[in-house]
């Protein structure tokens, strides 16, 4: 899957105030490129996945189209349909749930759409790939930061997604945890998987085949 980003402008308005974030941004990621997004502290960073993954509506003039679809375009529904076929999310805090064991957490985005034994299998199959298969049973609470973050990747690909955008994935992990999430990133995007990946971490720049850095261009106005 293709993607190509076109003007890419983000304009936030709240409490009569205009924060323009992204400002023509443009890049095209072929399918199984790695992609990595650097920029300081509210550059619009998170902002970029958001708007990429539809999740966040864009200015006027935007283009962003995964092979002959733009998202701009898309119903709400669609666009749901969209981020399960095709998206996988992988965040610096993990965003487990704390009150489901792993395995639960890894089926959750599938449960309501497949049969759960089938689930259950492809989730446990997944746990064995990011080495925890003997911890199924555990809950979130009972891990290192590197084993939630594995559980996350796990559930990340739970549904076979072509493009994984990774925000900061590895911000709250030391440096063993981190070359292993940082490794297994790279095994799965040499297996196929398009890569967007955000970091502040100098050693993890270069990963890839594109840098895209974020200037601080922000202007904020007051809106009339
Ligand atoms: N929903 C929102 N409404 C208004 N402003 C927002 C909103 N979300 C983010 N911002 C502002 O947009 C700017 C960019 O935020 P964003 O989270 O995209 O930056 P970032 O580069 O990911 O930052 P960090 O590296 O600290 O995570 C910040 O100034 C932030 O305050």
């Amino acid at each position: 899957m293709k993607l190509e980003v076109r003007n890419l402008s983000k304009t936030y308005r709240t409490a009569g105030r205009e924060l323009k974030v992204l400002r023509n941004i443009n890049f095209s990621l072929k399918e199984g490129e790695w992609l990595t997004v650097i920029g300081r502290s509210g550059s619009g960073k998170t902002t970029l996945l958001k708007c990429i993954a539809g999740l966040l509506s864009v200015d006027e003039g935007s283009i962003i189209r995964y092979d002959h679809w733009s998202i701009q375009d898309g119903k709400e529904e669609e666009l749901q349909a969209f981020r399960r076929e095709n998206l996988g999310f992988i965040y610096q805090d993990y965003q487990l749930f704390d009150q489901f064991r792993c395995e639960l957490n890894v089926m959750l985005p599938l449960l309501p759409f497949e049969k759960k034994e089938n689930v259950r299998e492809k989730a446990r199959s997944l746990l064995e790939k990011v080495h925890l298969s003997d911890r199924l049973e555990h809950f979130p609470h009972q891990l290192s930061g590197g084993e939630k973050q594995r559980v996350a990747i796990a559930r990340a690909l739970i549904n076979d997604p072509k493009l994984l955008i990774c925000d900061e994935p590895t911000g709250n992990l030391d440096e063993r945890s981190r070359d292993e999430i940082i490794e297994l990133l790279l095994k799965l995007n040499n297996e196929g998987t398009s890569i967007i990946f955000v970091t502040h971490d100098r050693d993890l720049m270069k990963l890839g085949q594109q840098t895209l850095q974020l200037k601080e261009s922000m202007i904020s106005n007051y809106l009339q």
